[in-house]
């Protein structure tokens, strides 16, 4: 198994490599590329440590030989969000830095499974869709906007509001990755009851937790840490489940149905990424309004991604 980590020397880059580095089952590679010239020395670093996973580092020119042969490409690389921004305030610098990626990926390891980190996550995974069909190889059961850090916000948030052992906490999210677009579904967690007063502040808060991390780091950029443990969930799920396990985690795929052209659901991944798309299952009334008034916006944010590419 190999796996590549695109932004590699950054918050999130480092903070995921380390776990990937100490978690990835033996005999694993793990391919480290970012602009910055530092990347080849977070790669000396990690490989110090003694787990049987092997690293290299990649500079800005080496994009292909950190790409040969990769089953997993995660993309963290792009600039991160300052106090009074929005998501979408990052699109001017990132989209085309994914865009430029995801070219790269379809070039050197185009059956690889993507996972796209990159704010704004609704527009970056559309942008990403597009490019890969303009070089002919989208497969939309290998791209994932990883929206997992909403989901573990989501689960860490419940158990210290109820008093629960957040091991057994379980809280689907559905939507999108910003603002109203994030949906829990407070309705569907078993073992916990929720007034209305708390279902409105919880919400709230996990739609905002992003912005909460933005401002307590005062201008030193947004979620690495959490975002990091998240992402690193998610290319393990994706490990296990191509190695033949049965896992089930939240992801913003391409999907057919009403709501949008991408959506985060609960996905069975699979030997060759998305096995089954799950259904999200009956909402509450507070729910399925939430839903109704966030979907314009999810989908103006997905088209601004498709026309990137395709009006380019
Ligand atoms: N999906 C999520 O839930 C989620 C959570 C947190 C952050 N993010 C997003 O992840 C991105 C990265 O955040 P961060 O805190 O790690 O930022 P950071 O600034 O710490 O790191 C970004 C890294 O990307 C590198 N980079 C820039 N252009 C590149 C290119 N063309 N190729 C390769 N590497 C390149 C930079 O050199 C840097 O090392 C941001 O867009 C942020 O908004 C997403
Ligand atoms: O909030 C941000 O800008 C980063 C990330 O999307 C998050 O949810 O923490």
């Amino acid at each position: 198994m190999k796996v590549a980590v695109l932004g590699a020397a950054g918050g999130i880059g480092q903070a995921l490599s380390l776990l990937l580095k100490t978690q990835l089952p033996a005999g694993s590679e793990l391919s480290l590329y970012d602009v910055a010239p530092v990347v080849p020395g977070v790669a000396v670093d990690l490989s110090h440590i003694p787990t049987d996973v092997k690293v290299t580092g990649h500079g800005k020119d080496d994009l292909a030989d950190a790409l040969t042969g990769c089953d997993i490409v995660l993309i963290p690389a792009g600039v991160p969000r300052k106090p009074g921004m929005d998501r979408s305030d990052l699109f001017n610098i990132n989209a085309g830095i994914v865009r430029n990626l995801v070219d790269a990926i379809a070039d050197t390891c185009p059956s690889a499974c993507i996972g796209i980190i990159t704010n704004p996550v609704n527009t970056t995974v559309a942008i990403a869709a597009e490019a890969l069909k303009a070089k002919g190889v989208y497969d939309k059961n290998k791209l994932f906007g990883v929206t997992t850090l909403d989901v573990i916000r989501a689960e860490t948030f419940v158990a210290d509001l109820k008093g629960l052992d957040v091991a057994g906490v379980h809280v689907p999210v559905i939507g999108g990755h910003s603002g109203t677009t994030i949906l829990p579904l407070l309705s569907q967690v078993e073992g916990a009851t929720f007034s209305d007063d708390e279902v409105a502040a919880l919400t709230k808060r996990i739609q905002n937790a992003g912005t909460e991390v933005v401002e307590a780091k005062a201008g030193g950029g947004s979620a690495t840490l959490s975002m990091g443990q998240a992402a690193a969930r998610f290319c393990l799920s994706l490990v296990a489940a191509m190695k033949g396990d049965n896992v089930v985690e939240y992801t913003y795929v391409q999907v057919d149905s009403d709501d949008a052209a991408f959506f985060a659901h609960p996905v069975r991944l699979g030997a060759n990424g998305v096995e089954e798309i799950l259904p999200y299952g009956e909402l509450s009334a507070f729910e399925q309004q939430a839903k109704a008034d966030m979907l314009d916006g999810l989908r103006g944010d997905i088209q601004l991604g498709v026309d990137f590419v395709t009006k380019a």
